[in-house]
């Protein structure tokens, strides 16, 4: 915890005997024993009971709660609800039985000095002081972004679209499944869990527990969906919050996780997949994906560019309209640091396949499961069964020319920016071509500013190609000349994998 409120008070941990969820209508939940953790969660200073059975059981505001005395070593705990609307706020609370009268009485002088701390910290936010109780995420992402974002990853219907791309489902359902020895009787952490797919997947191949975080509202329906499958929910806790702020009960083995975007970074999710390695995985733990590449290659497209021009455009594409094969960047999640991640430069390099005219450069990612078993690869190549991410390519302003056999030289620059995306600056060009070679001269160079969050979306199937498109058969270059994993699921695997993975929510 970052938090200056964390760091002026002492103690902030407190083993308690056991506590009594209070619920309506009136079934009393007793957990034993349990840990109360004063804190910041989700940027509220709140008390967490966090079972040692197994996960969160419940987080106060603290703001609101009240905290009296029911005997010597017991007390009870109230909060009203904070989600829940004006007119149906419903408190919750707990009771609270301690070992000792000295930890009963160390447990309400510090539910005080955090009060009056946290009640102060409001002052001060409401006089404009920035917080100083924000983690990672908050320090560096933009409020509204955020909200939006979890807003949209709190919708079903986005969660479905993603359960519903089989590639992708399917290749993850496939990597772990194939991979038992690494989950089998292991401790998992699903990185930004939504619906809480992989966490069942996780479950499905043996894992002695897994800890499903989700910082948005598609919590409480994975909590549902989880409890759906009695058998293997006893081994999922969904925790509530974001990666970098939630406490766990203890490390894990391996982390799961689908923390990838448009050109693999986008959305700036793989930054807080290196901060849950930092903070859950034990040494020498597996990540699943375990790394992730770029691949970049120059394209041309007239139909394209007489479209749209200097802007990123998001569509299938037909990998025969690539200029050259690809240049990659790698980037390993198990060693990447989160600041590797705030600037991404990439030098490119290429010899042009054949003379035409180059409009930009396109993009594709793929990401390795390096599973002791089976290594697999999920890939959103060009030409390989269509997923929702697409491919992207980046339209220059002008389009250079160039011949067969020359070289095409530049640079793609992507800086983070506080809306969870990049700004990207592309560079292409083309060195002198005939006598003046060996002076290496450049002739002809094109540059393009581009915002990767505000993509054209053109989703038409990848197009036909036409001799329109002023290239000889003999020049264009063949699928196979790109150096790409080959997509080797089966459609129909992939459709059965995904049905009996639908099932299972089900
Ligand atoms: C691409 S979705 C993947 C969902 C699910 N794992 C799946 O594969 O279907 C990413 C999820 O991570 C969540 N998420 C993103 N950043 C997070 C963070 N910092 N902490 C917790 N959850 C986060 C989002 O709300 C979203 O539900």
């Amino acid at each position: 915890m970052e938090a200056a409120i964390g760091k002026k008070l002492q103690p902030s941990e407190f083993q308690l005997s056991s506590i009594c969820q209070l619920s309506f209508p009136f079934s009393e939940v007793p957990n034993s024993p349990v840990v109360a953790r004063f804190g910041v969660y989700s940027g509220v200073p709140g008390i967490q009971f966090v079972s040692s059975a197994g996960g969160e059981v419940m987080t106060l505001d603290l703001r609101k709660a009240q905290l009296y005395k029911l005997g010597p070593v017991a007390s009870i705990c109230i909060a009203e609800d904070s989600v829940t609307s004006k007119e149906n706020s419903y408190s919750k609370g707990v009771t609270l039985q301690f070992r000792k009268e000295e930890e009963s009485k160390g447990f309400h002088s510090a539910f005080e000095a955090w009060k009056e701390e946290a009640s102060s910290q409001g002052q001060h936010l409401s006089n404009g002081v920035l917080s100083t109780s924000k983690n990672k995420f908050d320090h560096k992402i933009e409020a509204s972004s955020a909200k939006m974002y979890f807003h949209y990853y709190g919708q079903l219907l986005h969660q479905q679209n993603m359960l519903q791309d089989y590639v992708r489902t399917g290749t993850y359902y496939a990597a772990v499944i194939e991979n038992r020895a690494d989950f089998t009787g292991r401790v998992v952490v699903d990185v930004g869990a939504g619906s809480g797919i992989l966490s069942l997947f996780a479950a499905q191949a043996g894992a002695k527990h897994v800890y499903a975080v989700e910082a948005s509202e598609m919590a409480e329906y994975a909590r549902k969906l989880i409890a759906g499958n009695p058998s293997l929910s006893q081994r999922i806790t969904v925790v509530k919050g974001k990666v970098e702020e939630v406490e766990l009960p203890e490390k894990a083995d391996i982390l799961i996780s689908e923390p990838m975007g448009t050109l693999l970074v986008n959305e700036r999710m793989l930054e807080s997949y290196v901060i849950a390695r930092d903070r859950f995985l034990l040494p020498n733990g597996k990540m699943f994906p375990t790394l992730g590449r770029i691949h970049m290659a120059p394209f041309s497209d007239e139909f394209l560019f007489i479209e749209i021009a200097n802007k990123p455009v998001v569509d299938a594409f037909d990998p025969r309209l690539l200029v050259a094969p690809p240049v990659c960047h790698i980037i390993d999640f198990t060693k990447s640091k989160e600041e590797d991640l705030y600037e991404i430069n990439i030098p490119l390099k290429y010899t042009a396949t054949m003379g035409t005219r180059v409009h930009g450069l396109a993009c594709w990612f793929d990401v390795l499961f390096d599973g002791s078993t089976v290594q697999r690869w999920l890939t959103t190549a060009p030409g390989s069964p269509t997923t929702h991410w697409y491919q992207i390519r980046c339209v220059l302003s002008q389009p250079l020319y160039v011949m067969a056999g020359q070289e095409i030289t530049g640079n793609l620059h992507m800086v983070a920016h506080n809306a969870q995306s990049y700004t990207m600056y592309l560079t292409l060009s083309t060195k002198m071509w005939g006598p003046g070679l060996e002076q290496g001269g450049i002739i002809q160079s094109s540059s393009c500013k581009l915002d990767l969050k505000e993509p054209y979306y053109r989703m038409s199937q990848p197009q036909a190609y036409t001799l329109a498109q002023d290239q000889q058969p003999n020049q264009l270059l063949q699928p196979q000349d790109i150096q790409i994993q080959p997509q080797d699921l089966e459609d129909e695997l992939m459709m059965q994998q995904t049905q009996q993975a639908g099932n299972e929510l089900q």
